[in-house]
């Protein structure tokens, strides 16, 4: 390092100790503004503010208080940080990374400067200490080297553990997506490893910092399965975002017994949306008006209420099908001043409290239930599937006499409590209950792998979010019997206006191992345009052939033991207990990941759970298996290819799936 080039790493790192300084200055003042509005009655809310400010100005070192730096356009360098600091006269120290000034950050380049003139990324050490940077001049005449050396080292970082944040490296493709406005829903196709799980995950966070009233509403993130949730859910609290819920699709129909297993068929048509309409059907088939007069006792004198005018005080809510809840609340306010209104024409004139006594009266919510009767979902489920008539006249013009013979139990179950339910028959319960009674609805929501869901799925998700949405997916890893199955598909189902946008650029996935799951695309999504991959990792795959590979994955991972880099051994679901066992008997404690506190050094994962996740080095074991697994199993195994990070090693002992064979 030249001597001005040490100097200027000097001047950093007294940077980066003012700052800090400045950070536990601005909440020394907070917690002592706190300390004065307690002392004065009344002023809880300023008191519970600004301690929840200088929470956020904690210093903990967890992360480094900047990450770049820009010079231009302003007089002096910007740095940016996740969040923000500033100095005793209030100047800017640190800028937040969604701040419209850091976007130049990210999306300055070659070409297109965005009045910057040098764009610094800065290296640190484990303890925090700044080390190195590294500066990008940017002119119009400069070209790009491609990635910077600190984002290479970043991306190849050892992966132990969950998923951590990108806010200090995120490119600018994804840049454009992590900061399109509120109001759009997008759906992000991207092949593997071009960063659509952390892209949504920063787009929460920079949603959140961008609108307050998502700070009321909340943002609900949506993943596969729980294993996937454990591991991206640390993301957003250490970007300092808590305000969001993470849930997998089953917990978010939440049951307390495991669904029960039913054939890739029925869960298919049961994912319809067709399903819906028939739903629909089902439940409001029991709205009925009542035929005689209902006479209100409670008020004075008498009022007579004819069925005709209930039609009338209806009407609208049944022709909009208004969720029953809401329908009988509306009923009952519209009754209770139809009661009053009759009551001013016979010259009385009845107070509040008689009014409000009036909206309490048993003859009133007996009326408006009578109308829409309490509902029980899992009783017209129930009913619906094992009563051939009654489906039969909620699913005519809907579903085809086959279909409807395939939801039908071959017997009822002994009662409504009994009822065992699928996966699928859940989200069926949840649309039915959200027409009694829609669910609490968050500002935005993220869904990843969104290529896996059903129809009545994205309906579930979307009936909880107020208006937009980010859907995050590969349709080439599309691995469910009940996907929509294109985008297109999915667009329809949303019930919001979308627009598709592309990742094609792969920052996980070197570029040898990108060719050989490119080489895979035209058999299982032809329509897709080939991943291309950021970096270049010599000697970064490895095709082994051998007599026996349980012996040689034993090798192989004794000699990663010493090794800190992560390893995820990829394999037939139905090889997983049988592989365990014999890593067993060699001494070598292999595991589902994040499936408990205590990482495992080995992960073994089943081809059908390695969606999302990465490793190091990943071993895909026996891949002539994985590809055995029915029509899936070509997907599943561009699946486990694409998890690799730094090295991929195909461990194989029979014949290589075809593709495999040409792309080595
Ligand atoms: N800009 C970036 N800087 C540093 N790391 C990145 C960047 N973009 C992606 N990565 C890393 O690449 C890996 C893949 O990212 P991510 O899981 O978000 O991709 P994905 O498109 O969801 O992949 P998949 O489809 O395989 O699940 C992660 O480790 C992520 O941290």
């Amino acid at each position: 390092m030249s001597s001005h080039a040490e100097e200027e790493l000097r001047a950093e790192q007294q940077y980066l100790v003012h700052a800090h300084a400045c950070l536990r200055s601005s909440r020394a003042q907070l917690l002592e503004l706190a300390e004065r509005a307690r002392a004065r009655p009344g002023d809880e809310e300023a008191v519970a503010w600004l301690e929840w400010r200088a929470e956020q100005l904690r210093d903990e070192n967890k992360s480094p208080l900047f990450f770049g730096r820009i010079d231009g356009p302003e007089p002096r360098p910007c740095y940016i940080g996740r969040r923000h600091v500033s100095d005793e006269q209030d100047e800017p120290v640190v800028i937040d990374w969604r701040t419209p000034m850091a976007a130049r950050f990210y999306r300055a380049s070659p070409g297109q400067p965005m009045e910057v003139t040098r764009r610094r990324r800065f290296g640190f050490a484990a303890d925090g200490a700044l080390t190195s940077f590294d500066d990008e001049p940017l002119t119009e005449n400069s070209v790009s080297a491609g990635l910077s050396e600190l984002v290479i080292a970043e991306i190849e970082r050892t992966h132990v553990g969950p998923m951590r944040d990108i806010v200090a490296t995120i490119q600018p493709d994804q840049d454009e997506i992590v900061r399109t406005e509120l109001a759009s829903t997008l759906i992000v196709q991207g092949g593997p490893g071009t960063g659509k799980t952390a892209v949504g995950l920063h787009r929460a966070a920079y949603l959140l910092f961008e609108h307050t009233k998502l700070r009321r509403s909340g943002v609900l993130v949506v993943g596969p399965n729980d294993l996937f949730v454990r591991y991206i859910s640390r993301v957003l609290p250490a970007l300092g975002e808590s305000q969001v819920v993470h849930l997998s699709v089953d917990e978010l129909v939440a049951a307390k017994r495991k669904p029960v297993p039913e054939t890739a068929e029925v869960a298919a048509l049961k994912g319809d949306a067709r399903m819906a309409q028939v739903l629909a059907a089902a439940l409001w088939a029991g709205v009925r008006l009542p035929t005689e007069d209902t006479v209100v006792r409670e008020s004075s004198p008498y009022v007579r209420i004819h069925p005709e005018t209930v039609r009338e005080l209806s009407e609208d809510l049944v022709a909009q099908r208004v969720p029953v809840a809401r329908a009988r609340a509306h009923l009952i306010e519209r009754i209770t001043a139809h009661v009053r209104r009759e009551l001013e024409t016979r010259g009385h004139a009845p107070s509040d409290a008689d009014m409000r006594r009036i909206a309490r009266a048993k003859s009133v919510r007996e009326l408006a239930a009578s109308v829409w009767p309490t509902v029980n979902p899992a009783q017209v489920l129930v009913d619906l599937f094992s009563d051939a008539d009654l489906l039969g006249r909620a699913a005519e013009g809907v579903l085809t006499a086959e279909e409807q013979r395939l939801l039908l139990w071959p017997s009822a179950p002994a009662s409504v409590g009994r009822a065992k339910w699928s996966l699928a028959d859940r989200f069926l319960l949840d649309e039915l209950a959200s027409l009694v009674e829609p669910p609490t609805r968050f500002g935005h929501v993220v869904i990843d792998e969104a290529q896996d869901l059903s129809p009545l799925q994205l309906r579930a998700i979307m009936r909880r979010c107020v208006d937009s949405a980010t859907l995050l997916g590969d349709m080439a890893q599309r691995t469910t019997p009940w996907a929509a199955g294109s985008w297109r598909a999915v667009a329809e189902h949303l019930g919001v206006p979308s627009r598709v946008l592309q990742l094609t650029t792969s920052y996980r996935v070197p570029r040898d191992i990108v060719r050989v799951a490119n080489s895979l695309l035209p058999e299982i999504s032809p329509e897709l345009p080939p991943t291309v991959s950021g970096r270049h990792v010599p000697g970064a795959l490895e095709v082994q052939a051998s007599e026996d590979t349980a012996d040689s994955l034993v090798e192989l991972l004794r000699a990663a033991e010493q090794h800190p880099d992560s390893v995820g051994v990829v394999l037939a679901d139905d090889r997983f207990t049988a592989v365990r066992r014999r890593l067993a008997a060699a001494g070598i404690t292999a595991g589902l990941p994040h499936e408990d506190e205590a990482e495992h050094k080995f992960s073994l994962v089943p081809a059908s759970l390695a969606k999302g996740l990465e490793f190091d080095h990943v071993v895909v074991l026996e891949p002539e298996l994985i590809t055995a697994a029915g029509q899936d199993g070509l997907r599943l195994l561009y699946i486990a290819l694409t998890r690799a990070i730094s090295r991929l090693t195909i461990l194989h002992t029979g014949e290589l799936p075809a593709a495999l064979a040409a792309a080595r």
